[in-house]
């Protein structure tokens, strides 16, 4: 099976987590963290920022690493490296996604994740 590596930011302020809502392909409307594939030769925090800076004209500082997800698509299998980063400058110029929304842990379910998703959003909904 095909495999992709992907980083995502789980970008935080005040008690508040970023969630982008996918603009297209055919998880068009369901809800992630930004970010994607990694490209040969980047470290993680590397691929993030360029990918932030891609997807929002923002420059993130990487805080810390969460979790790696494995998970099966239909069609690929999928490894994802989720970090935790704040902004460092920019104003979340959405250039690729449809929309973007603050959540606090209480409303992170209010959102329909993609898949691979749920189990590192239930995660941090119990953080304390
Ligand atoms: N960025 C991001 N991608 C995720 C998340 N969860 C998840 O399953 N994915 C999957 O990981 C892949 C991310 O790569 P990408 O954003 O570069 O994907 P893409 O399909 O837009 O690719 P493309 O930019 O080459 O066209 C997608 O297949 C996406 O569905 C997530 O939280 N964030």
């Amino acid at each position: 099976m095909k495999r992709i590596e992907v980083v995502a930011a789980i970008i935080h302020k005040g008690d508040k987590i970023l969630a982008t809502q996918r603009g297209y392909g055919e998880w068009k409307d369901f809800w992630e963290f930004p970010g994607g594939k990694m490209e040969a030769g980047e470290t993680p925090e590397e691929a993030l920022r360029r990918e932030i800076w891609e997807e929002l004209e923002t420059r993130i500082v990487v805080e810390r690493f969460v979790k790696t997800i494995d998970w099966d698509y239909p069609a690929f299998h999928l490894t994802m490296h989720c970090y935790l980063c704040r902004v460092e400058s920019g104003c979340l110029k959405l250039k690729e996604h449809e929309a973007a929304r603050w959540l606090t842990k209480d409303d992170l379910d209010s959102v329909e994740w993609l898949p691979a998703d749920r189990d590192v959003v239930k995660e941090i909904s119990a953080y304390p």
